[in-house]
């Protein structure tokens, strides 16, 4: 083999993979037919600490893969630092201080080497070596040769070390991102109070999709906790270590909707400066929680009923689908069903994600929860304020909590706490939640027809308001599983009997 050949070959090997071990089996098989090798070695010289670092090691000799670090003496340094160039050929496992240090460090008391001093630009980033297991065995045209391969090795050695540095942030931000996740979950407080009261059914179901793939439907007026929930969903299943990706489809313009959930290529469109991976991408190996779900636009409704099919997407200008892995938690406070009937909503798109419905229970259902989330409100309050006084409840607030309606359910509770607990901390250390504000009647509209006045009207337009909201859940359905009878926990011909009485009309239309 002429010269030019052996360079082309050789570089075909060293160039062939960014996997160095194997680059190193196909340049020994290569190396093997023109001189004697037992093995390969790269390494790159550590001056703070008088060391040369391993950074690929191959042989046939059975010889374990070294400490990657070799400390070498100080003789060995001064020879490396002063510069070496070319082939360097050692016949004598003990020729030299750095060939002693090394057979050494391999166990060998013979070996031959060829040390291939690799320099870019001037500048020394480490050597390659070819050895044997026995003294004497090289002659001058087996260093000549391996000198042809100079370029292609540095090559080689300087994108491996590259490579491995990728390699090794990516492990940093992999180990960074899952330590983010738990911080996150922890300090969003994603404790579920009430999984064992009034959301116990919830949590039951919760328990039973969790660790399966299948798309969940959240349902349950706002502020009832369909974000906890779908969070306790993802923490609790295979996906955990994935990301979780929360994207409200009410607060993204319709123009933007598209590229925000599917990403766009660089030049899509007007400000498109580069590639953006969308929030689908982002999600991959983990979970999308789409909140609003009842706000996407026909458009999109369309493009997601694809996405859920395919479970592939196509970024904005982009021309080949992608493949992604995710797994979708819708929620809403609208009522899918009315708004299929009505035409707003894609009726194949609610067959799809109505595999696994959970409803949510409105707070005013589960008032027993009270208690335990105000005491969770108050110490995550506490913490998050940094607040200085620790209020006790004064006598009748809990009462008075659970008098009230919630119609902004355990979000409006939340938030009259921390308002409570502001005023709190300007009447020093010994003050109590009173909660006096939240005792005011409730503020929704009257229904039409009703004359009685407000002291006499306020029970059955209570109870009204209760029926009318199990029955926009249900879709106006009273009896069955998925009924407001159910909902309610009343027998249906009790519900259909108050109904009457409170003139609630029948029907799916209200
Ligand atoms: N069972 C619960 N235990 C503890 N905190 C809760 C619970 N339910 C709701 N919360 C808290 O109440 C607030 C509102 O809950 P969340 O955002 O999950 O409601 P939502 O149903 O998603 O509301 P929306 O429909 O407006 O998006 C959050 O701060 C949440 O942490």
């Amino acid at each position: 083999m002429d010269d030019m050949t052996f360079f082309h070959e050789g570089t075909l090997r060293i160039c062939g993979s960014l996997d160095i071990d194997e680059v190193l089996q196909d340049c020994y098989a290569f190396l093997k037919q023109f001189m004697p090798v037992n093995g390969i070695l790269m390494s790159i010289y550590e001056s703070e600490i008088s060391a040369v670092r391993i950074i690929a090691f191959m042989n046939d000799l059975g010889i374990r893969y070294p400490e990657p670090i070799i400390p070498i003496s100080a003789e060995a340094c001064r020879l490396i630092e002063s510069g070496a160039d070319g082939v360097e050929i050692v016949n004598h496992a003990r020729a030299t201080p750095a060939s002693r240090d090394v057979s050494m460090a391999l166990g060998l008391t013979e070996m031959s080497s060829l040390i291939l001093h690799l320099k870019v630009r001037e500048e020394m980033i480490g050597v390659v070596g070819v050895f044997v297991g026995e003294n004497n065995r090289y002659q001058e045209s087996h260093g000549r040769l391996l000198e042809l391969l100079h370029d292609p090795c540095a090559i080689a050695m300087s994108n491996t070390l590259r490579y491995q540095e990728v390699l090794r942030l990516k492990e940093i931000l992999r180990d960074d991102n899952r330590y983010l996740h738990r911080e996150l979950h922890r300090i969003s407080g994603d404790e579920i109070i009430g999984a064992n009261f009034g959301l116990r059914e919830v949590m039951e179901m919760v328990r039973q999709v969790a660790p399966l793939e299948s798309l969940v439907l959240l349902l349950g007026e706002t502020g009832v906790g369909k974000e906890v929930i779908s969070s306790t969903l993802h923490y609790s299943s295979s996906r955990r270590d994935g990301p979780f990706i929360k994207v409200n489809c009410g607060a993204i313009p319709e123009n933007l909707l598209d590229s925000e959930l599917f990403g766009h290529e660089k030049g899509a469109f007007t400000g498109a400066i580069a590639r953006r991976r969308g929030l689908f991408e982002r999600a991959d190996n983990g979970t999308l929680f789409l909140d609003e779900i009842g706000e996407l636009p026909p458009s999109a409704q369309v493009r997601l009923l694809r996405v859920l099919q395919t479970r592939e997407i196509e970024r904005v200008g982009g021309t080949k689908p992608v493949a992604v892995d995710v797994r979708v938690i819708a929620a809403t406070h609208r009522n899918l069903e009315a708004m299929v009937r009505n035409g707003d909503f894609r009726e194949d798109l609610w067959f799809r994600l109505n595999v696994f419905p959970i409803t949510i229970p409105p707070l005013r259902y589960r008032k027993a929860d009270i208690p335990a989330l105000v005491s969770h409100f108050i110490e995550r309050k506490i913490r998050e304020m940094k607040l200085r006084f620790r209020p006790t409840l004064s006598p009748g607030a809990l009462e008075r909590l659970r008098h009230y309606d919630w119609p902004g359910n355990v979000r409006e509770l939340e938030n009259a706490v921390e308002r409570e607990l502001i005023r709190s901390q300007v009447n020093g250390p010994d003050v109590s939640l009173a909660f006096r504000d939240v005792d005011i009647p409730d503020t929704s509209p009257e229904p039409s027809g009703i004359s009685e006045g407000k002291k006499t009207a306020s029970l059955a337009d209570v109870n009204r308001r209760h029926i009318r909201s199990a029955l926009e859940m249900t879709g106006g359905k009273v009896q069955g599983e998925d009924g407001a009878a159910a909902l309610l926990g009343v027998h249906p011909s009790t519900l259909r009997h108050r109904m009457r009485k409170l003139g609630i009309p029948f029907g799916r239309k209200r």
